[in-house]
C-alpha cells in the first residue's frame, strides 16, 4: 500500500512533462517571425508599404491603358509608363522580381572607401572592398546583356516618346511660375522679354532647404547594382582583370563572357536591427552608419555602370554648379528660354525645357535652328559648359583606361564636342518617361557619340535599361554635381527620371541661387 501510493505520487509529478499541451507542438509564428516575413516581402520598399501584401500597391499601368499622367507611345503591351514616381519606384521593388540586382557597377579602383552592408532598411549595401576593377558585367537573368542595347538598334525601331507627360500636374506652365522655380538670383537683371517673369521671380529667399545626400546607397537591395567581384586567380590577377584583357583584345567578346547573376545575400542584420524587439541603435552607432554611407560615394568617385556608361559622382564643383545655375536662370528668362513642351501625342511633359545650340522639337522629335512655338533661336551653349563636358569625357577616358586596362578607350566611349544642350528643369513632381535619345544625326548615332548629362539641385532617381520595361530598369540616384555619360554600347540605352527627391539639393546651393527643383543639362553632338 505504501509502495502503491508512492507510485501514484511519482506518476502525478512526472505526468505533465510527458503530456505537453497541443499548442506546444503547433509552430505558431512569434511576432518576430511575422515581422521578419513582413520585412522580407516589403523590405525593398522602405517608404511606406511595410507589411503590405506583396504587390498590393503596385499600380502597373501599361500602354494602351488610359493613363492620365503619362503617355508613352508604344504598341508593346508590356511596357509600363512612368505614371507616378512613388508607384513606379515601388514596382522596382516588387518582391516577385528577381532578387538579383541589375545594375552593373564598378568603382574607381583608387577609391578606398570601405562601405559595409548597411543595417538601415533603405540605405543599401555599399560593398566594395570586393568590388572589381574588371568587366564581368553581371546581369539579371531576366534581361539580356545590357550591352545588347546598342546592337538592338534597327532603322525600324519605333521611336518612343521622349518624355512622359502629365497634363494634370502643376509643373508651372507659365513663365511666371517657371521662373520662380528657377530662382531669382538674377532678379535685378533687366531683360527685355521677361518683365513678367522677373516680377514673379521674387520667391521666398529664406526657404529652408535641408541638405540631404541620397546616393546609390539609398537604392534598395534588389535594385542595387551588380557589383563585379574580384576573384583572385593563381596568377595574382583577378578574374575580372583577365576578362578585361580579353575585352581589350576583342571588345565584342564580352557579350559572351560569363554572366553569372550575383545573388545578393539577404542581410540578417537588417532584420535584427529592424526587429521591434531589437534595441534601438545608439546615436554614435547611427552616426557611424551614416558616415559609412556617405563614404560610399565620395566626391570624384567614378563608376562604370555598364559598357560606355560612366557616372562621375559629384564631379562638378560647387562654384561651377552655381555658375551653371545662374547662367541657366539668365538664359531661361530670355528668348528661347524655358517653356513646358508637349510630346508627340499633345500631352505636356512634366518639366520645363530650354534648348541651347540647336532646338529640339519635342513634338516632331527632331532638331532645327528655331523653335516652332515662337520662332525663337536657341541661345548658344556657353563655352564654359562645353569645356566642362570635354573635361568630363577626358577624365572618364583616363578612368576607363586605368580600370579596364584598355589602350583604345575611344572604342568604349567616343570623344564628342557638343553642339546641342537640352536643359530640363524638374519641380518636385517632375519626371521623364523611359526613352532613347536618338534624334541626333545618323552619323552621330552610328559613331555612338556620348550624351553627357549634368545634374544640379535636387537629386533624381534615374532609371536606365535595355528596354522600356520599367520593372526591368536599373536605378541610380543622381545627385547635385553628378555627371553621367552614356555613349558607345550604351548610347541608345533607355533612360528616364522616375522621381525627384524633394529638398535634397545642397542647402548652400539653394541659398545662393534660389534654385528649386532639379536642373539637368544633356549635351550631345548632332
Ligand atoms: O533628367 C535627366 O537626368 C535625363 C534627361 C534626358 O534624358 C533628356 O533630356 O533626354
Ligand atoms: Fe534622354
Amino acid at each position: 500500500m505504501h509502495r502503491l501510493s508512492f507510485l501514484f505520487y511519482l506518476r502525478s509529478i512526472t505526468a505533465p512533462a510527458f503530456r505537453p499541451s497541443k499548442p506546444n507542438f503547433t509552430p505558431t509564428p512569434t511576432p518576430l517571425a511575422h515581422y521578419s516575413v513582413g520585412r522580407v516581402t516589403s523590405r525593398s520598399n522602405g517608404r511606406n508599404n511595410r507589411g503590405r501584401a506583396p504587390g498590393s500597391r503596385f499600380n502597373v499601368k501599361h500602354d494602351g491603358v488610359k493613363d492620365s499622367n503619362c503617355r508613352v507611345s508604344s504598341n508593346q503591351p508590356d511596357e509600363a509608363s512612368i505614371v507616378d514616381g512613388s508607384e513606379d519606384v515601388d514596382r522596382f521593388f516588387h518582391p516577385t522580381q528577381s532578387q538579383h540586382g541589375q545594375i552593373s557597377l564598378k568603382r574607381d579602383a583608387n577609391s578606398s572607401s570601405k562601405c559595409t552592408q548597411s543595417k538601415h532598411r533603405e540605405k543599401k549595401r555599399c560593398t566594395q572592398s570586393a568590388i572589381a576593377v574588371g568587366s564581368s558585367y553581371q546581369q539579371d537573368k531576366h534581361i539580356s546583356p545590357a550591352w545588347c542595347v546598342g546592337k538592338d538598334r534597327s532603322p525600324n525601331t519605333e521611336r518612343t516618346c521622349q518624355h512622359c507627360t502629365s497634363p494634370n500636374r502643376a509643373v508651372g506652365n507659365s513663365s511666371r511660375q517657371q521662373n520662380s522655380l528657377l530662382g531669382s538670383a538674377d532678379d535685378t537683371e533687366s531683360h527685355a522679354h521677361s518683365s513678367a517673369r522677373l516680377r514673379s521671380s521674387q520667391t521666398p529667399k529664406n526657404s529652408q532647404h535641408q541638405s540631404y545626400s541620397p546616393n546609390l546607397a539609398n537604392v534598395n537591395q534588389r535594385d542595387r547594382p551588380f557589383i563585379s567581384r574580384a576573384i583572385p586567380s593563381p596568377a595574382g590577377r583577378t578574374h575580372n582583370e583577365q576578362i578585361c584583357s580579353e575585352k581589350a583584345a576583342d571588345h565584342l567578346r564580352i557579350e559572351h563572357s560569363e554572366m553569372l547573376p550575383m545573388v545578393v545575400p539577404f542581410n540578417i542584420d537588417q532584420n535584427k536591427s529592424e526587429s521591434p524587439f531589437a534595441p534601438k541603435p545608439s546615436l554614435p552607432a547611427k552616426n557611424k552608419e551614416k558616415r559609412k554611407e556617405l563614404e560610399c560615394f565620395k566626391r570624384g568617385e567614378k563608376l562604370i555602370l555598364r559598357p560606355g556608361m560612366v557616372l562621375l559622382k559629384k564631379y562638378i564643383s560647387h562654384t561651377s554648379q552655381i555658375k551653371i545655375i545662374k547662367k541657366c536662370q539668365e538664359l531661361g528668362r530670355g528668348p528661347g528660354g524655358f517653356y513646358q513642351p508637349h510630346n508627340r501625342c499633345g500631352g505636356k511633359l512634366c518639366l520645363q525645357m530650354m534648348c541651347l545650340g540647336k532646338n529640339w522639337d519635342s513634338k516632331m522629335r527632331s532638331y532645327g535652328d528655331r523653335r516652332s512655338i515662337d520662332g525663337a533661336y536657341p541661345p548658344s551653349i556657353p563655352v564654359e559648359f562645353k569645356q566642362l563636358v570635354e573635361e568630363a569625357i577626358r577624365d572618364s577616358h583616363a578612368f576607363i583606361e586605368q580600370d579596364l586596362k584598355l589602350s583604345d578607350v575611344e572604342k568604349v566611349l567616343p570623344q564628342m564636342s557638343p553642339d546641342i544642350c537640352i536643359v530640363n528643369l524638374y519641380t518636385e513632381s517632375g519626371k521623364l518617361g523611359l526613352h532613347q535619345d536618338q534624334d541626333e544625326s545618323p552619323e552621330s548615332l552610328r559613331r555612338e557619340l556620348p550624351v553627357v548629362s549634368f545634374s544640379i539641385g535636387d537629386s533624381a532617381e534615374f532609371l536606365y535599361g535595355k528596354n522600356r520595361k520599367i520593372k526591368m530598369a536599373n536605378k541610380v540616384v543622381l545627385e547635385s554635381g553628378d555627371v553621367l555619360i552614356f555613349g558607345g554600347d550604351s548610347r541608345l540605352i533607355y533612360h528616364g527620371v522616375s522621381r525627384i527627391i524633394p529638398k535634397s539639393a545642397p542647402s548652400s546651393l539653394v541659398k545662393e541661387t534660389n534654385l528649386r527643383g532639379r536642373l539637368n543639362l544633356t549635351f550631345r553632338e548632332f
